[in-house]
């Protein structure tokens, strides 16, 4: 727990309490609670940068409007460290992304003031117009307030919620937080209206229309007439917003609690749906923070007196630097290959291939439907796309890679990142159904690379197909086995016997074998030690090494299949479909993810949880196939 004294912060058990603050004290309020979140998220790790851009915003946000009551319904989520301190969660931020602690997104079972879980982005108009337009129809008097950045907001779904929302009457009230950020520097040229809308005279006329209109706090439709008359006066088109039917408010400061608070509370009772644009700093109160908003986006633990510091000794290359090498080293090759993230960079190991490639480099923001697609218009030209897209967030383009790609039967590559527990980020980031999700679907093809060295081969493999192809790796590093320099890539839909086992007749007990797809390769190899079991490294989840998988049942009497994502529908359900086809009946026990969410924790932890260690291989197979325990 931070040691720094919080003696105000530690008045402010809700919001109830913050309510009732002297509003002279709310500036130091804000200045204990931003250095309490430095404090706690240099000891957990967690997002920093941004719950930094939001401490008077939240303050603001509790202060006017009567929450719970009142909803505030957060884009992302990963903003509201903030407001999880203000209402009731302080004490219990020492726990954050840890098994069984807090969350880092909000969560509905996790509080009353979590109104709606989020964590992938752009969600938050949608459901704070559900949530106003339920209460008009049961005649609650309660607000809904969206709190959405200018990252977000550039995902469609949140103009289809503002195409929807700004014809309805209800008490709506948008909060655009635009820090000029995503994780990444923005893209696109809703960036470059946004930064027009900041630049220009209107901001700066607008900027004084807030302090002057604000000053004696006119009454309300008094404010909302000179808003109107001084927004006339300043000749400027109506905003964007205006024109879907909002009323626009802005833009603000967004950390002047004196900006902020008289603007809130004569927005709540303005009719219909409102909009009120802040501008906040990314990384506000930190200087490291404020200077690299990018490196303490999603830090692990530092020392806040130093900041992040580079590690003595570099960590083992992960999945991902994999993944970046290879993709410039194929660019070089292939002047083809041009190279897809919505808005994850950094996530993506791209920032090599965008300094090295710019012109074949596209950052379409956070929008992986257009991404798909986008990509399929690439393909159709000849060109050679390779989207880069967590295995989660796919899920958002996941009728594009089906309609627009796979019925095309388009040349693209998509590589899936973070397939599998994801670990901090829990349940809605985990990449647990690409294999379910991508094999249904007819002419793509699904790579499931062991190792390292396996997924830079079999990223070569997908590339050189004709065909839309996914290769799915997990976060962080694995089991180290370092990449070739070549880029020759592996047998197309071919796996491999890792491991043969020693006895041949079943009279020393019976032949088992464990069917691998993916990283899960090396705890099956090390369970097939106790186990003395064959382990086939079968690499693709689709098309199936059919050839070697009936070879592999017809000389033993067990089978086990293994993935680390849901066994339902997943690569196990394709090896008892394949023995089904071929009249093959042998006992096959399939090991994976349950049919349950899985919550934040340590990534290693959580597979352990599931049985998906070595330990827990060996203890499912004896158990299942009712073996002796090993003497
Ligand atoms: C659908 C989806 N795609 C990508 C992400 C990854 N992501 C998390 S935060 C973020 C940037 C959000 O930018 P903004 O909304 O401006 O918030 P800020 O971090 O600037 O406060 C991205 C791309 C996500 N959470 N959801
Ligand atoms: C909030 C969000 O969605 C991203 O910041 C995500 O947390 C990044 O995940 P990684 O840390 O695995 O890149
Ligand atoms: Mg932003």
């Amino acid at each position: 727990m931070p040691t720094t004294p919080y003696p105000l912060l530690q008045t402010v058990n809700n919001p109830a309490d913050l309510r009732r603050l002297p509003r002279t004290e709310l500036k130091a309020l804000a200045t204990e609670l931003r250095s309490f979140v430095i404090d706690s998220v240099a000891q957990t790790g967690g997002h920093l940068s941004s719950n930094l851009g939001t401490v008077e915003l939240t303050i603001a946000l509790h202060r006017v409007f009567n929450t719970p009551h009142d909803r505030l319904v957060w884009d992302v989520g990963h903003q509201t460290y903030p407001h999880k301190i203000l209402t009731g969660r302080r004490d219990r931020m020492s726990t954050l992304r840890q098994l069984g602690g807090l969350s880092g997104f909000p969560q509905r079972a996790e509080s009353e003031y979590d109104t709606f879980g989020t964590a992938h982005s752009s969600t938050s108009i949608s459901a704070a117009l559900g949530m106003a337009l339920a209460a008009r129809s049961k005649g609650e008097d309660r607000h809904a307030v969206a709190i959405i950045g200018d990252g977000a907001m550039t995902a469609g779904m949140a103009f289809e919620a503002l195409n929807n929302a700004g014809v309805e009457d209800c008490k709506l009230l948008v909060v655009l937080n635009d820090n000029d950020m995503s994780i990444s520097p923005p893209v696109g040229a809703l960036n470059r209206y946004l930064a027009q809308l900041m630049s220009g005279q209107f901001y700066a006329k607008a900027k004084n229309v807030g302090k002057n209109v604000l000053k004696n706090a006119p009454p309300l439709l008094e404010l909302a007439k000179r808003l109107e008359q001084q927004a006339k006066g300043m000749v400027v088109p109506a905003t964007l917003f205006e024109k879907f039917g909002f009323n626009y408010i802005g833009p603000i400061d967004g950390h002047d609690l004196d900006s902020l608070i008289p603007t809130l509370e004569n927005i709540k009772s303005l009719p219909g749906p409102q909009f009120l644009h802040v501008v906040t700093k990314k990384g506000q109160g930190y200087k490291q923070a404020e200077a690299d908003p990018i490196a303490y986006h999603g830090p692990g633990k530092f020392d806040p007196s130093v900041g992040l510091v580079k590690p003595a000794t570099p960590p083992k290359p992960t999945f991902t630097q994999v993944f970046g090498d290879w993709l410039c080293d194929m660019a070089a090759q292939d002047q083809r290959l041009v190279g897809i993230t919505p808005a994850m960079r950094e996530g993506s190991g791209m920032v090599e291939f965008h300094r090295r490639f710019p012109e074949r480099y596209y950052d379409v923001g956070i929008a992986e439907q257009h991404a798909v697609t986008f990509a399929a218009g690439l393909a159709c030209e000849g060109l050679k796309p390779v989207v880069a897209i967590y295995s989660t967030f796919l899920q958002r383009g996941y009728d594009q890679m089906i309609h627009d790609v796979a019925l095309q039967n388009l040349p693209v590559v998509f590589a899936l990142d973070r397939a599998g527990l994801v670990g901090a980020d829990g349940a809605t980031h985990a990449g647990a159904y690409d294999i379910p999700f991508i094999r249904c679907i007819p002419n793509m093809a699904l790579a499931c690379p062991a190792d390292e060295r396996e997924c830079r081969q079999l990223l070569s493999t997908a590339f050189a197909q004709n065909q839309p192809v996914a290769v799915r790796y997990p976060r962080g590093a694995g089991a180290g086995i370092a990449p070739l320099q070549s880029l020759d890539p592996l047998p197309f839909g071919k796996g491999e016997i890792r491991r043969q086992c020693s006895h041949t007749a079943t009279d020393n007990g019976p032949r088992i074998a464990i069917l691998a797809f993916g990283t899960l390769l090396y705890p099956a190899l090390q369970a097939a030690q106790a186990l003395d079991a064959t382990v086939v490294n079968m690499r693709w989840a689709k098309p199936l090494d059919i050839e070697l998988l009936l070879q592999v049942a017809a000389e033993h009497d067990l089978l086990v299949t293994l993935e680390e994502g849901a066994v339902a529908g997943g690569a196990g359900s394709a090896v008892l479909e394949a023995l089904a086809a071929a009249k093959v009946q042998r006992p096959v026990l399939q090991l994976g993810l349950p049919d349950v969410f899985i919550e934040h924790g340590d990534p290693a932890k959580l597979l352990a949880l599931q049985g998906l260690d070595a330990q827990g291989i060996e203890q499912a197979v004896r158990m299942h196939f009712q073996l002796p325990h090993h003497p």
